[in-house]
């Protein structure tokens, strides 16, 4: 028996036959489908322009899933059971005409015209044609208060732009139904960084700048921009990445419990951090940003570009807690690993009361790992075993995710998907976070268009640029790497 039944819906995907659709999309319904916690009333259709009935749509998607789900994950019954749920419908949407066939699926077929049906239009579109979408859906009727819409980031690409988006889909959906989509909240170590400040007592003391000297956060990522140069090349790293997941991960270390985990209380609390972050504008932003540009960028878009592949920053949470302590983000793509971890590095002893120790104990310090292998360690210092006197050693307290638990660790979309289907808003971000988000990173935006400030150059293959080095060796600090 499945764990979990989530209700039955009308699952519709703008942009179903996209890199996103079928890279994560699908291949997270088909995880679900699996543990069998789909409806089996539920249906899934994807929208494009593509010339597509339901049967290509179905061997589309079939081919994504043997592409994208491992082999030893791929059950004959569970493709099948997926894919029979599919349809394609092929319109446009930034053209008023050519919904007939969607509004039919979604309004004639009996039993699934009722207020009470839930459908979900997940845009995995251009924000730009998030507006049309939502306006014609409304006069088309198909708006209903059990209507939820899942918006994909980026949310414009600039606090203007992304209150224009807002407004259009706010005029069709109310806020409560609007699902603003990071897929860095659905991944289970950063749900699990929660957790582990919040259901267990003995890092609440030490959680702050008294006891923490700084915070890194880390994305690095090994892939260039294969495929999607045209969006990645408007956007770059500060928007694509830095808005949005390094900004989201920086809230869930930097704030206060929530009175319960649901979406309000946390979204708060995330809010109170973003509006606490130190506005970096003028010459802070020279000196405590750094944008980075691969050697092999220009070739591989196909012509020369300045926009950033890398950005590294310093950045400050101006509140009682975290007053003076540096969180230090970076990320980058073509860099010598993937890797995305959270590392908070405490302070050094205040005494050093062994023999010997001085330059021997490294401060503790906990990472937070959430890919690959998720999980967390806590770096201290132990006892070398012998008779030999006191002798320092560093060493770690492991929690492997892998190891700890028998289950798979579910992809991230995995989980957020589920998580609209029930309703479930907490982990997805609400306008005002968003705006918030926008607000800090648009002056960092006119700064360095304003300075023009080029990217410096870093090899593939590299952990980036060196001054992304010095921005942390100037404050006597250096990565993690
Ligand atoms: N790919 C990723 O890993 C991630 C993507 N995103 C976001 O998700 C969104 C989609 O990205 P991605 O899948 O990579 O993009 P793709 O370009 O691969 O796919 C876009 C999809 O939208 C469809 N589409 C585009 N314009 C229209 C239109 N006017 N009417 C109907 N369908 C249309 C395309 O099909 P057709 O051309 O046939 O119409 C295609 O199915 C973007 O906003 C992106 O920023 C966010 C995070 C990660
Ligand atoms: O949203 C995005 O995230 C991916 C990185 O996600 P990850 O889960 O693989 O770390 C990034 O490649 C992409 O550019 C960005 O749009």
């Amino acid at each position: 028996m499945p764990d979990l039944v989530v209700p039955a819906c009308d699952f519709t995907v703008f942009g179903g036959t996209g890199d996103l659709a079928l890279r994560k999309l699908l291949p997270g319904l088909y995880q679900r489908e699996r543990q069998r916690n789909l409806h089996p009333d539920t249906r899934i259709i994807g929208v494009s322009r593509h010339d597509l009935d339901d049967a290509g749509y179905r061997d589309l998607v079939t081919q994504a899933l043997f592409e994208h789900v491992p082999d030893d994950q791929l059950e004959a019954g569970a493709v099948h059971r997926l894919v029979s749920r599919l349809h394609h419908l092929r319109l446009d949407a930034t053209d008023p005409e050519g919904w007939d066939g969607l509004h039919a699926l979604l309004k004639d077929t009996p039993g699934s015209a009722t207020e009470d049906t839930i459908r979900v239009y997940y845009l995995a579109v251009g924000s730009g044609v998030f507006g049309p979408i939502c306006d014609r859906l409304d006069d088309l009727g198909l708006v209903t208060p059990q209507c939820r819409v899942v918006l994909e980031k980026p949310i414009g690409s600039d606090l203007d732009s992304s209150r224009v988006v807002n407004d259009a889909v706010g005029r069709v959906f109310e806020e409560s139904q609007v699902y603003r989509i990071d897929h860095y909240l659905g991944k289970e170590s950063v749900q699990n960084l929660l957790v582990t400040r919040f259901a267990n007592t003995f890092l609440e003391p030490v959680w702050n700048s008294r006891w923490v000297d700084h915070v890194q956060i880390t994305v690095s990522e090994t892939l260039g921009v294969a495929g999607r140069g045209g969006y990645y090349d408007q956007a770059g790293a500060l928007r694509d990445m830095v808005q949005n997941h390094l900004l989201q991960m920086l809230c869930l270390v930097a704030m206060e419990p929530p009175t319960y985990v649901g979406g309000d209380p946390v979204r708060d609390e995330k809010l109170k951090v973003l509006r606490a972050l130190k506005p970096l504008t003028g010459a802070d932003v020279d000196r405590l940003t750094v944008r980075g540009q691969y050697t092999t960028y220009g070739e591989e878009i196909g012509g020369p570009s300045t926009t950033e592949t890398y950005v590294a920053l310093r950045a400050e949470v101006q509140n009682w807690r975290w007053a003076g302590v540096p969180f230090y983000l970076r990320t980058g793509k073509r860099l010598a690993r993937k890797e995305s971890t959270i590392e908070v590095v405490f302070k050094e002893p205040p005494h050093a009361m062994f023999p010997h120790s001085e330059g021997v104990t490294t401060p503790n310090r906990l990472t937070i790992r959430m890919q690959p292998d998720e999980g967390m360690q806590l770096h201290l210092t132990a006892k070398h075993p012998g008779p030999g006197g006191i002798r320092l050693h560093p060493a770690s307290l492991d929690l492997s995710y892998d190891d700890a638990f028998d289950e798979r660790s579910p992809d991230a979309y995995e989980r957020l998907l589920l998580d609209v289907m029930r309703g479930i808003p907490t982990l997805f971000m609400r306008r005002d976070e968003v705006e918030a988000a926008w607000e800090w990173v648009e002056p960092i935006l006119d700064q360095w268009e304003q300075a023009g400030v080029e990217p410096v150059r870093y090899h593939p293959g590299t952990n980036g640029p060196a001054a992304a080095a010095t921005l942390l060796a100037r404050e006597g600090r250096t990565w993690q790497e």
